[in-house]
């Protein structure tokens, strides 16, 4: 079985790949694999930028082909916050409560249709000695007043899906999957994958 590792130290993360790379008979390390590997910092300022700053530097320290994913939450209301400060958002401390909490309150008496967001995902693919490459997804949805379900990960809670008519949290993973912005990238770098992986996945 083919083998990436995805330079994530997000559980949540890291349990949506794991499914998505399933499909393609690949098998997922991730970061918390590697634990002696080093924190990559996040210094640059989109998503792409930090995506692949993750994958390049962990491709080089490994020697091996890299997968990293920069995402977050966009919303209009906020001018775009938290945007790629989604992680660190109420602070260094990643906190998804306090996160969640914090957009909560600065949204407090906005109302519902100006409540527009948006999920982002840049996934960067490094090998060492080639040019690496990225792929990127979005999906529109709504923040509502309360949290609700508790499936996913990060802000899954506030996230309302008007097609769904509920929250990311309370879809099911294989449906988060097939709408997320990261199944939307992850999809792109499919058709990417035997020309990346060398023609080996089927
Ligand atoms: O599907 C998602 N559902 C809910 N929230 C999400 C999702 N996707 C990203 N997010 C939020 C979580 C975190 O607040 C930020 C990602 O930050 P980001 O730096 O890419 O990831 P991270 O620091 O958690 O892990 P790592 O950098 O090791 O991959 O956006
Ligand atoms: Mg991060």
């Amino acid at each position: 079985m083919n083998k990436v590792i995805i330079a994530t130290k997000n559980e949540g993360k890291a349990k949506e790949f794991s499914s998505l790379f399933a499909e393609y008979g690949i098998e997922v390390q991730t970061l918390l694999d590697y634990p002696s590997l080093p924190d990559v910092e996040e210094t640059g300022h989109t998503f792409e930028e930090n995506a692949v700053l993750k994958a390049e530097a962990i491709a080089n320290e490994t020697g091996q082909l890299v997968i990293a994913d920069d995402s977050g939450l966009s919303i209009d209301a906020l001018d775009g916050r938290p945007g790629v400060y989604s992680a660190r958002y109420a602070g260094v401390k990643k906190d998804d409560e306090a996160n969640i909490q914090k957009v909560l309150a600065e949204l407090k008496g906005v109302p519902e249709e100006k409540r527009t967001a948006r999920f982002h995902c840049v996934l960067a693919i490094a090998r060492p000695g080639e040019k690496t490459v990225t792929v990127s997804g979005s999906c529109e949805g709504k923040i509502t007043s309360e949290k609700q379900g508790a499936n996913g990960f990060g802000y899954d809670p506030i996230f309302w899906m008007e097609g769904f008519k509920k929250t990311m949290a309370e879809l099911q993973p294989e449906e988060k999957n097939s709408v997320s912005h990261r199944g939307g990238a992850m999809k792109k770098l499919g058709a990417l994958l035997p020309e990346i992986m060398g023609g080996e996945t089927r």
